[in-house]
Parts: C-alpha cells; structure tokens; sequence
C-alpha cells in the first residue's frame, strides 16, 4: 500500500456530523498512529522541499500559518521542519494585542478569523495549512488576512480536500492535498 493510501484508509467518516448532511472526516486516527503521523509530516516537509512551486523558486518559506483548530496540529511541526516562524489563525476574541480580522463562511456555518498584525512583515512568503478543505471558506479568509500584512500565500496545503466543493478556485495560490475526497 502506499503512504498516502494507507493514511487515507486511517481517515474515518462521521455521517451526519456536526449536523444532518454533512459527512465528517476526521483525522485523529492518523495522529494516534505514530507512523502515520510522522509519514503525513514528512510527506508535506518533502513536497515543499522537494518541488519547486512556480511562485517560489527559491523554496524559502518564511512563515508557516495553521488554522484554528486543526491546523494547529500541524502547521508548527512543518514549521519546526522547514526552519519558519509558525503564525496561528484564530477565531474571532481568542488573540491579544491589535489584530486584523477576516469574516468567512464555512461548510456548517459563518464565523471570523483574527491573525495578530504583527505576525507577518511585508513581503514574505507564506504557507497556509489545515486538515481539511470543504468550501475553502476558512482558507481564503487565511489568505486575505497574510494579504493584508503584505505577505504572500504561494501555496495552502491540505490533508484532506472536497474536491465536489471545487475550493480551488476561490484561492489565489496553488492548493495542495494528500487525499481527494468527492463524495
Ligand atoms: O473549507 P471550509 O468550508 O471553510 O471548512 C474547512 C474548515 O472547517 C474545519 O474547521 P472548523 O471550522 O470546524 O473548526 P475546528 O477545527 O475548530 O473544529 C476544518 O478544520 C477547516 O478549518
Ligand atoms: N466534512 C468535513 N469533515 C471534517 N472537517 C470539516 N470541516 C468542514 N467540513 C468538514
């Protein structure tokens, strides 16, 4: 089996979660396994690494941003790996000092992310990351607050993407996932 099948077959589906309609998947089951753990971070460290994105020939990223909550999980070890700061997205009154701010609605629901105004300089360049990507609303409000501080986003990675809700075309960067979810 290959490492991307076998974390896809650690993902499990929650039909009706966390309401009528909506099947969730949830990852915990690839961090409760520790190889798959470390397969799923590697795999990221090794596509930004390994490959050139058209936009960054110079592979240098200079910030990791990790979406509340999942993202969390992930984006700091990517960072640590990668050598980059690690800046959090959070939902709307959870962050000190000034903050921009971004409203969004996601798959089950409207709600506002915050980023602190000094977490990004002008000009570098940003990796955004979370679990997963349904409407690719809470991604592109991430990119609209790093395009506010003057960074760029020159790629939003995944582990999971609806392809169904078609999210790509909301982003103004490239969008890579590890597994493609349509249905
Ligand atoms: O592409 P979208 O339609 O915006 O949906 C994707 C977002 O929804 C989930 O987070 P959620 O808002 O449920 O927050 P949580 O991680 O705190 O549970 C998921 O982790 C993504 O952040
Ligand atoms: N279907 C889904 N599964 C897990 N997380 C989600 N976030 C938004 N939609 C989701």
């Amino acid at each position: 089996m290959s490492d991307t099948d076998y974390l896809k077959s650690l993902l499990k589906a929650h039909p009706d979660f966390p309401k009528k309609g909506i099947v969730f998947l949830d990852i915990f089951p690839i961090l409760r396994d520790p190889v798959a753990f470390e397969t799923l971070i590697t795999h990221f460290v090794y596509h930004l690494t390994s490959k050139t994105i058209p936009s960054l020939p110079t592979k240098k990223v200079d910030v990791v941003v990790g979406l509340d909550a999942r993202g969390f999980l992930l984006g700091p070890i990517i960072a640590m790996r990668l050598g980059a700061a690690f800046v959090p997205v959070r939902k709307k009154g959870k962050l000190p000092g000034e903050c921009v701010t971004a409203a969004y609605e996601k798959e089950y629901g409207i709600d506002s992310f915050e980023m602190q105004a000094d977490a990004i300089k002008p000009g570098q360049s940003v990796i955004v990351v979370d679990d997963l990507i349904a409407t690719g609303g809470s991604a592109k409000a991430a990119g609209e607050l790093v395009a506010k501080l003057g960074g760029k986003v020159h790629e939003y990675l995944f582990i999971i993407e609806l392809t169904f809700l078609k999210a790509a075309s909301k982003l103004d960067a490239p969008l890579y996932s590890i597994v493609q979810s349509d249905d």
